[in-house]
């Protein structure tokens, strides 16, 4: 296997589409082998690339037989860190929070919202799918004591920073940060920026310039 630093980004982000495909060619289809090929049509990514992808982390199947599907998907599972659930702590139970909670294609992919924080007295107590809304001034008590590393932020721009630095004095590694705001958090700590919002725009952009196509302009 290929040293960390040597495994281009790309490659990384491509990992867990690859491991989602194959839990559900494994759990669901029942399929017991996959060729390159085969993986990377159903995900629109070269077979090339697909076995490039996959040389980083070693020997993965058989020349001109194929990946067993289970077998790769336990190892893709590995290099994930998805072969366990991972505890996460959610602040900010809000529109976007409820929707995150209630989404339990999570565990699926070794990520589980245990705990559920938030500062409105009219939340705390309150439930979403069997999580107890629990106020944000246990946060710290909670992650010291679960040992959670992982912390998403679904909480108002103004509020994120603060949230983040509770999070990060309590021990947290990993944000999944859905503020649209930038945090500034120590290096030994992962900040990963979700923006649908910078989704959708570069969808309008293209159907924009599409347009002034069409009318020549
Ligand atoms: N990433 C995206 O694409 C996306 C999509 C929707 C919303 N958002 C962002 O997610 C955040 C939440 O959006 P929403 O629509 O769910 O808002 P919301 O107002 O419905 O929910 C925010 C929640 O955070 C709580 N809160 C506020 N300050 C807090 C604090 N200091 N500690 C703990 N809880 C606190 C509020 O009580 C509320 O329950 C916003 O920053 C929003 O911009 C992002």
């Amino acid at each position: 296997m290929k040293s960390r630093e040597n495994i281009p980004k790309a490659t990384i982000e491509r990992l867990p589409l690859y491991y989602r495909c194959l839990d559900k060619m494994d759990t669901f289809e029942e399929v017991e082998v996959v060729s390159s090929k085969d993986l990377g049509g159903k995900l629109g990514i070269p077979s090339t690339q697909v076995r490039k992808d996959l040389s980083y982390y070693g020997e993965f199947g058989r020349r001109g037989v194929g990946y067993n599907v289970n077998e790769l998907k336990t190892s893709v599972g590995k290099i994930l860190g998805v072969d366990r659930i991972w505890p996460a702590v959610l602040a900010g139970a809000g529109h976007l929070g409820h929707a995150l909670v209630n989404y339990k294609t999570f565990t699926t992919m070794g990520f589980e919202i245990t705990h559920v924080l938030d500062n409105d007295s009219t939340k705390i107590g309150t439930k979403i799918n069997e999580r107890q809304v629990e106020d944000i001034k246990k946060m710290e008590a909670i992650i010291k004591e679960n040992e959670i590393k992982l912390g998403v932020i679904s909480v108002p721009t103004e509020a994120a920073q603060d949230v983040a630095d509770q999070m990060v004095a309590a021990g947290i590694k990993a944000i999944w940060n859905f503020a649209p705001t930038r945090l500034y958090v120590p290096d030994d700590v992962d900040v990963k920026n979700e923006d649908l919002a910078v989704g959708i725009v570069s969808l309008i952009y293209n159907l924009s310039w599409q347009e002034m196509e069409a009318k020549g302009e």
